[in-house]
């Protein structure tokens, strides 16, 4: 596919996105179709269709509109990019750009701030809230990829030997300062689960940030029962098992953990799997269901779906589960709540109602606030035990 072919499929799969199909349907939709499409279209395609989510708003101002042609319009701008390199009525190409087209859209930066910053009006309150000064910059970052990042598993290798593997299969790498554990890609980014050091299990994609939470449970958690009890995928169960934890794996969708026993299987660690929990445990980890606003760099369409309404009730979702996780907490045991949650709403004041309806029975031991700026995901830990 040209360049301008990539750009018109991108269009046409954004058209999808505005009548309301999910992003990943509307890509997969088309890849069924697109069989001229090969592997480096089909990415280069995806990315396009993610940029220009990221960036929504902006380019609807900059290009006079929600539909694909407008974004895409918007978003060439935005960039400084020629639209008549894209536009160019060619074969497979978007048609020229008509008048019209050519005299919508604003200038972004006589657009409002919350336009700019590519998020809800509603959104500002919240993010100002938790981060005050530095959350225009916190936004512009949420406005850009996010970059690829591993984590070295330490129950088969260093992060120095695992850099050296990856190096060896061709992979550019830099370690991340965030955590002990991380690796970025600093080149090429596809094709890694088809390499030696994958198959070996040397790594696995985590980002920096929930690998700097896993790192403040504690280096060696070598004899300690642990409970991650929002597993999801398990990507924090594999990395407290790697440090020697004893984890048992909890979700209320059980189904989010069924490729955790073949990826336990490939790091050379072990994780039970449970549906009802019983016994209490050293360490139970909470990584709640939340609004995913540190993470909307990797899924920039919840930053758009998001509403107050949501967020109210998933605050309530969080307080039930520190109440009933709290219960499965050992007496000398530390329990510790975690989000990819910018909002103080989903943060310190989930943890200082807990700590209030324990009514002095529990007491904040730690807290880790992490943002895009500290060079991963925004994420939030608090660390809670019980009074003695
Ligand atoms: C943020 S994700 C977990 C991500 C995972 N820990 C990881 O590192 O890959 C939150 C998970 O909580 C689960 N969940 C939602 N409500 C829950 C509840 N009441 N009890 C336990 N798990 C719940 C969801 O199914 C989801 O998998």
């Amino acid at each position: 596919m040209t360049p301008a072919a990539r750009w018109a499929a991108a269009i046409e799969i954004l058209d999808r996105v505005a009548e309301g199909q999910a992003v990943e349907q509307a890509l997969t939709t088309w890849g069924r179709r697109a069989r001229y499409g090969g592997s480096k279209d089909r990415a280069a395609v995806r990315d396009i269709v993610f940029d220009i989510t990221r960036r929504r708003r902006s380019a609807a101002w900059a290009g006079g509109g929600e539909t694909g042609r407008a974004l895409a319009l918007g978003a060439l701008r935005l960039d400084g990019d020629d639209p008549d390199q894209v536009f160019t009525g060619a074969q497979y190409a978007p048609e020229a750009l008509s008048e019209g087209e050519r005299t919508a859209g604003k200038d972004i930066t006589t657009a409002p701030r919350a336009t700019r910053l590519d998020l809800q009006d509603w959104v500002l309150g919240p993010l100002d809230r938790a981060l005050g000064e530095t959350a225009d910059a916190v936004a512009e970052a949420l406005r850009h990829r996010a970059p690829v990042t591993l984590r070295a598993n330490l129950a088969r290798a260093t992060r120095d030997e695992v850099m050296t593997a990856l190096a060896t299969a061709g992979y550019g790498v830099a370690p991340v300062e965030l955590s002990a554990t991380a690796i970025r890609l600093t080149d090429r980014v596809r094709g890694l689960q088809t390499t030696a050091p994958f198959e070996a299990g040397l790594f696995e994609m985590q980002d920096a940030a929930s690998q700097a939470v896993v790192d403040r449970l504690g280096d060696d958690l070598s004899g300690l029962d642990v409970l991650d009890y929002c597993a999801g995928g398990g990507g924090k169960a594999l990395a407290l098992a790697a440090r020697g934890a004893r984890v048992t794996a909890h979700d209320a969708d059980p189904d989010r953990m069924r490729d955790l026993p073949v990826r336990a299987a490939r790091a050379g660690v072990s994780v039970a799997i449970t549906r009802a929990v019983e016994g209490r445990f050293d360490l139970v980890l909470c990584d709640a269901p939340c609004s995913g606003s540190g993470a909307w760099r990797r899924q920039p369409e919840g930053k758009w779906r998001l509403t107050e309404a949501r967020l109210a009730e998933l605050t309530r979702i969080q307080d039930d589960i520190l109440d009933t996780a709290s219960g499965l907490v050992s007496e000398k045991g530390r329990l510790a709540y975690a989000t990819c949650s910018l909002f103080r709403d989903e943060n310190e004041e989930r943890v200082a109602a807990f700590l209030e309806r324990q009514d002095g029975r529990w007491r904040q031991s730690d807290e880790l606030r992490l943002s895009p700026l500290d060079g991963g995901d925004g994420f939030y830990l608090a660390v809670l035990e019980r009074q003695r």
